[in-house]
């Protein structure tokens, strides 16, 4: 098994190394991160939030949809002019109307966006697949011609016939485009179908190949990450996984987990992940989940008392991912599932030195409650119950059980 190559890569690796495939992610937060319902960024949060992403070590941010007008065309045009090391996308349709309202933001950058299946093409434009090659044919060179790179954005390409990819494919590459993107636009792949299908078109082509995955099923990360096994070697993405319906893979995911599982890495600073995700849900008024991978809250909070008693020994019994990479650190509650040695360390930590004819008592006061509360019992609440179990122990304080 060798590490180098993306198909067999070795779980055990936990470090980002030189050797791995470099990934682009391409941030589309302020795109299809705005598209999820009720979000909607000013154009100063909008700018505020690409500073965020470059800051954050994204190679591509999708700026917005300029085809919208208003707000967002100056949201774009701002954004495009903050000279960010991140390449500066706009998305388009496939039209004349929206590339040249595209080009006057300018974005050095557009995604080209056209239909893939049949059942889009057909519903959305009433044109079929020869009339799409055409478009692109005829689009790209024009906006190549306004000295645009362009990428195609390839809609709905998991329910599309994959030999008309690989058309779409060779007649992007063939009229200047520099990518194309391959969108589960409904979430309906899995990690062994998105192999399959990205495997296809990176096989026929040495065109940059993009994956856009969708969470309908839960699957958006890990279809981003057999889509770089199968060739992909470009990702969109988005902070907490924000976009239409369930989201895009989110961002924080993507990152970590790549070099993590020895498939690619990336430019991220993974300890700008946590600030990146609270200020995208400040400004998309959502909040971060506290069980949500990699950035929530309470992922490296540890309450069972197995776990706990073997963590404060050695901390990787419990450790699958080493928060100090991220700039975080494992944290240690009391409540329903916490054994004597929790109890011992929670007192220990507040400077108690107790006897050991307290501690059962005081796993069954904090079990109790913790049912009450459904919380983690907070310090001053422990140092309550340490007041009712010596009550409970010895009513007339004859006797000293903690110190
Ligand atoms: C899967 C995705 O995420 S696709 C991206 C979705 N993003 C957005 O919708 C961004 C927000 N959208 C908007 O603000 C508006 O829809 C606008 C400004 C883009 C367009 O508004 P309107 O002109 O009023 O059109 P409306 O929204 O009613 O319909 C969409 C039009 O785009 C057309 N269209 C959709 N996809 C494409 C495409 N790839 N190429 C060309 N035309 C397309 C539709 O056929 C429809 O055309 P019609 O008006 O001639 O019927
Ligand atoms: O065509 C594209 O660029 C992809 C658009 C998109 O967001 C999707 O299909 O989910």
């Amino acid at each position: 098994m060798s590490p180098a190559d993306p198909t067999t890569p070795d779980p055990s690796r936990s470090d980002p190394a030189v050797d791995l495939p470099l990934v682009a992610l391409n941030d589309t937060t302020l795109r299809d991160g705005e598209q999820a319902p009720g979000v909607a960024f000013r154009p100063d949060e909008k700018v505020s939030l690409a500073l965020a992403l470059d800051g954050c070590g994204v190679a591509e941010i999708e700026a917005g949809t300029p085809a919208m007008g208003g707000d967002e065309v100056a949201a774009i045009r701002a954004i495009a002019g903050l000279g960010l090391k991140a390449r500066v996308i706009a998305w388009c349709r496939m039209t004349e109307a929206d590339l040249k309202t595209a080009a006057a933001t300018g974005v050095t950058a557009v995604n080209l966006s056209i239909p893939m299946s049949e059942l889009q093409l057909s519903a959305k434009l009433g044109i079929g697949r020869d009339e799409a090659l055409a478009r692109i044919r005829r689009l790209v060179p024009m906006a190549r011609d306004m000295g645009l790179e362009v990428a195609v954005g390839g809609e709905d390409a998991s329910r599309a016939d994959p030999d008309h990819l690989v058309r779409v494919a060779e007649a992007a590459q063939a009229s200047g485009a520099f990518r194309l993107r391959i969108a589960d636009t409904v979430g309906i792949l899995d990690p062994v179908s998105t192999a399959a299908l990205v495997g296809r078109i990176t096989a026929a082509t040495d065109l940059a190949i993009e994956f856009h995955g969708h969470d309908d099923l839960g699957l958006a990360t890990a279809n981003s990450l057999a889509a770089v096994r199968a060739g992909a070697r470009h990702l969109s993405v988005t902070v907490g996984g924000l976009g239409e319906r369930a989201g895009n893979a989110p961002l924080e995911e993507v990152a970590v987990a790549l070099p993590r599982l020895g498939l690619g890495r990336t430019a991220v600073d993974p300890k700008t992940l946590m600030g990146l995700a609270h200020a995208v849900a400040h400004a998309a008024g959502r909040v971060v989940p506290p069980g949500k991978a990699i950035v929530g809250r309470d992922v490296f909070t540890h309450e069972s008392g197995i776990h706990v008693a073997a963590l404060l020994d050695r901390p990787e019994t419990y450790q699958g991912l080493d928060p100090e990479t991220l700039g975080r650190k494992h944290r240690i509650v009391v409540g329903k599932h916490s054994g004597s040695k929790a109890i011992a360390h929670m007192l220990d930590s507040l400077g108690y030195q107790a006897e050991p004819d307290i501690i059962p008592v005081l796993v069954g006061l904090v079990r109790h409650r913790a049912v009450a509360d459904k919380a983690p019992i907070a310090s001053e609440e422990f140092e309550r119950l340490i007041g009712e179990a010596l009550d409970f122990l010895d009513p007339d304080r004859t006797h000293a059980h903690v110190h």
